[in-house]
């Protein structure tokens, strides 16, 4: 018997076809200055990635940055520049759902570029869950969990500001870890900020400290033995990327365990950061490893080693906070947590319904795909003319 005119045929339905991939930067203000070692922000800054499949489904990704090309060396403007002219019409007229395929076709399209590529992923997987009616966790393997405690991080710089803010997100129930953002002022100056707040708060938060990369090796060596003694749980960081031995060697004397970050992007950094014994953790993040599954190589590679594992972010939106959690959610030991305090440290969301943080955790938002909308008046609000 013939369709009728308005019944779409299952084939059609089901025709997985990438037609179109659009790519759009949003700056969207953040409700303080957020200060890294060597940056600071008063905007976040991302490349929306939106999928169309032959079927009508659609999806959206994002790729996050920080401080232009400053936390690592992609730009949202270099990331839609490539996304436009060599990563998206490599996957013109392939299927959606063959996730490793599309890898090998983006990998051959350009070296690195993973937070562009991490966008498309994540699009990918929301355009084909959409389709078939699925959350992107079930594409991975299915869900262990479906909620995260979250961690706020301190980056104003400023200890009584900080300290201000930490109180008022345990009153509300909403963080009760905090990361503090070191290595913009002077390591003395630092551990005299790290003594306030510990002190300010005994008893009543969690610390762990991130340098991003400030420190070199006699700094870390003297400063984190204070950092152990004041309660620090975990030192992220704390050397230059390149410095993989000298990460093993402060590890090797450190009461405190260290985390790789900037580090580790691929899953053959992983590799090189467990046989040098130089982390005890690995912030794991979509910018860094180009995916949802790629994300979960790098954790296998983890978890090979005994490396502990952490929800790493970049301060991504509602978007891109929700594709990792759909990727932590199957994993099967998140010791560390997550950071995904993204979208509360923004001034606006860019989706219909944002994340819920509650009870000191973030939680997996229901629904197929990423599990969020797009909001397209925001969008349209945040793009950049
Ligand atoms: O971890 C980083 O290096 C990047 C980012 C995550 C939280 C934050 O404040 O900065
Ligand atoms: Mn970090």
């Amino acid at each position: 018997m013939p369709d009728s005119p308005i019944t779409i045929p299952a084939d059609l339905r089901r025709d997985l076809t990438i037609q179109a991939i659009r790519s759009t930067i949003v700056d969207v203000p953040t409700v303080r200055r957020h200060k890294l070692s060597s940056l600071s922000v008063t905007a976040q800054s991302y490349v929306i990635v939106e999928v169309r499949l032959a079927n009508g489904a659609e999806g959206i990704g994002e790729a996050a940055t920080l401080g232009g090309p400053r936390w690592s060396e992609e730009s949202v403007e270099a990331i839609k520049a490539n996304i436009d002219a060599h990563l998206a019409p490599a996957l013109i007229g392939h299927q959606a759902d063959r996730f490793e395929a599309t890898g090998v076709l983006l990998d051959s399209a350009a070296k690195r570029n993973n937070a562009a590529k991490a966008a498309i992923d994540t699009a990918l997987f929301d355009a084909v869950g959409r389709t078939l009616g699925v959350p992107a966790h079930q594409l991975l393997g299915g869900l262990v969990r479906d909620s995260l405690p979250v961690l706020w991080t301190l980056a104003s710089g400023d200890p009584a500001q900080e300290i201000e803010e930490a109180e008022a997100k345990l009153a509300a129930r909403l963080h009760d870890t905090f990361k503090v953002k070191i290595g913009a002022l002077s390591p003395d100056a630092d551990l005299a900020r790290m003594r306030r707040l510990t002190t300010a708060l005994a008893g009543r938060a969690r610390f762990i400290v991130d340098a991003n990369q400030a420190w070199d090796e006699t700094t870390a060596n003297r400063c984190l033995p204070m950092l152990a003694e004041l309660g620090v749980t975990l030192v992220e960081q704390p050397l230059p990327a390149w410095n993989v031995a000298g990460m093993a060697r402060v590890r090797a004397r450190s009461a405190v365990p260290l985390m790789a970050d900037e580090c580790v992007f691929s899953t053959h950094d992983m590799l090189g950061v467990a046989q040098a014994a130089a982390a005890d953790v690995v912030s794991l993040k979509l910018v860094k490893h180009a995916g949802l599954l790629n994300l979960h190589k790098v954790a296998a590679v983890a978890e090979a080693a005994g490396i502990g594992l952490y929800g790493g972010c970049l301060l991504e939106s509602s978007i891109g906070a929700a594709a990792h959690l759909q990727a932590f959610a199957g994993l099967r030991e998140l010791a560390w947590g997550c950071e995904h305090f993204g979208p509360q440290i923004l001034t606006d969301d860019l989706v219909e319904e944002p994340l819920r943080f509650e009870d000191f955790r973030v939680h997996l938002p229901a629904g197929p795909g990423i599990g969020v909308t797009l909001d397209r008046d925001k969008l349209r609000r945040y793009a950049r003319a």
